[in-house]
């Protein structure tokens, strides 16, 4: 039997919350085209409720969400010590995200007091590695505005508002990517929602996941830092057999749609801050890969250039994309909580068979006297 590497087109379950089908990305039936601008906060609720709100909703909603932007003490005071330690801020956030299910009443937490702490908790780690004070959240403010703030200490123009909105709800959502499925296995055991989003950072960290595009900057860095030809470049990591990061789709072979919308703000938010020359390297390298290799930029690709520019050091990148997946994980969670019903595949066995334990541990124990004696 020949089965898909990977798990490479195999449909596991359904879900009402996102399909990618065709490389169209839908949330609840909504392209993501047409979400790009909405309000973060109506996203979440789509994804979490399966409906748009009413406006009277979607103010409360907003409310709410802003209003649980916010640590207890206590909290805040074991993260001091925890973001302190010299490791990389993903790992500082798999501590801090179990440290939440552990510190606060587990049981009693639902999704948006989860998400509001989870983006609190990834702006304040930001702000204390870089032994910054930390803000608090402005009631009035929108979600993404609010976040930007939290992490970044600038207040944002609405403008800035608008593009950051637009980057969380194109990283909020998508079906069964390898965390969100690592998030629906641990709540298939009816585990916690702290346990699921702790499972789900440390899938999310990898390289080839949400890990991608701190390494994407790496490489950014790297061929300016040392003046190298960007196609001279390519074509040695290529022939190392080296992933180029930031390129390439389980789902999407001829372009991720986020990355499209995604490319638009890099460049503009590089033409603002001067980092045009990382723009155009950029630009270089994904036309290389096309024509050389058919492989189109991902969600993580542009990503880079556009957290680099709003200051963040490279090493919190992934954070942000966490940040953001919160809302799908959590929309997951519920699904497979009303789901009610354990995962728990099967494997073909394809090691030796008919082994004889007291005949070979005999061999084994002769052969070990052959080597003492004559070895
Ligand atoms: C949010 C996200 O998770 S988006 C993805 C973020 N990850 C990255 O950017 C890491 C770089 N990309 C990759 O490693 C891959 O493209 C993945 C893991 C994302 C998708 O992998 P798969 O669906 O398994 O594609 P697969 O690995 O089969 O690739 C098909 C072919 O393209 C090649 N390929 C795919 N991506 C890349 C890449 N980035 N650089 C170089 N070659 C690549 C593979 O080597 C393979 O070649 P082969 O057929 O000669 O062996
Ligand atoms: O779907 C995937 O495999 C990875 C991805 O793009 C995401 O999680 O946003």
């Amino acid at each position: 039997m020949t089965l898909p590497k990977g798990l490479a087109g195999v449909v596991v379950d359904q879900t009402k919350i996102s399909s990618t089908k065709n490389a169209i990305l839908t949330y609840a039936g909504y392209r993501i085209e047409d979400l790009a601008s909405a309000p973060f906060e109506e996203v979440v609720y789509l994804l979490w409720y399966g409906r748009l709100p009413a406006a009277e909703d979607l103010h409360t909603f907003t409310r709410t969400l802003v209003g649980h932007m916010t640590l207890p003490d206590e909290t805040l005071r074991l993260m001091n010590e925890i973001a302190k330690e010299p490791q990389h801020p993903m790992s500082i956030l798999r501590t801090t995200v179990s440290l939440l299910g552990t510190t606060n009443n587990v049981k009693r937490d639902d999704p948006p007091t989860i998400l509001g702490k989870m983006l609190t908790a990834i702006a304040a780690i930001i702000r204390i590695r870089d032994g910054k004070p930390l803000l608090r959240a402005q009631p009035d403010w929108s979600v993404a505005k609010n976040f930007l703030y939290l992490f970044s200490g600038n207040t944002p123009t609405d403008d800035q508002a608008a593009m950051f909105n637009t980057v969380m709800v194109l990283h909020a959502e998508h079906e069964f990517n390898a965390s969100t499925f690592t998030a629906r296995v641990v709540a298939s055991t009816q585990s916690d929602y702290y346990s699921c989003l702790t499972a789900a950072v440390c899938a999310l960290k990898g390289p080839l996941h949400g890990g991608a595009n701190e390494r994407v900057f790496n490489m950014l860095e790297t061929i300016r830092a040392q003046e190298l030809a960007p196609a001279e470049y390519l074509k040695q990591e290529l022939a190392a057999g080296h992933k180029v990061m930031g390129f390439g789709h389980r789902i999407y072979k001829n372009g991720d749609p986020r990355a499209k919308i995604l490319r638009g703000i890099a460049e503009k938010l590089a033409d603002q801050t001067g980092n045009q020359d990382y723009y155009d390297l950029q630009a270089t390298l994904a036309d290389f890969m096309l024509k050389n290799k058919h492989l189109h930029p991902n969600v993580d690709y542009y990503t880079a250039l556009i957290y680099h520019c709003l200051g963040l050091d490279k090493a919190t990148f992934t954070m942000l994309f966490a940040a953001c997946r919160t809302a799908g994980w959590l929309a997951h969670i519920l699904e497979q909580q009303r789901e009610g019903c354990l995962i728990r595949p099967s494997s073909e066995y394809v090691g030796p068979t008919n082994q004889h334990y007291l005949e070979n541990r005999r061999h084994q124990n002769d052969t070990q006297q052959d080597h003492i004696q004559f070895g």
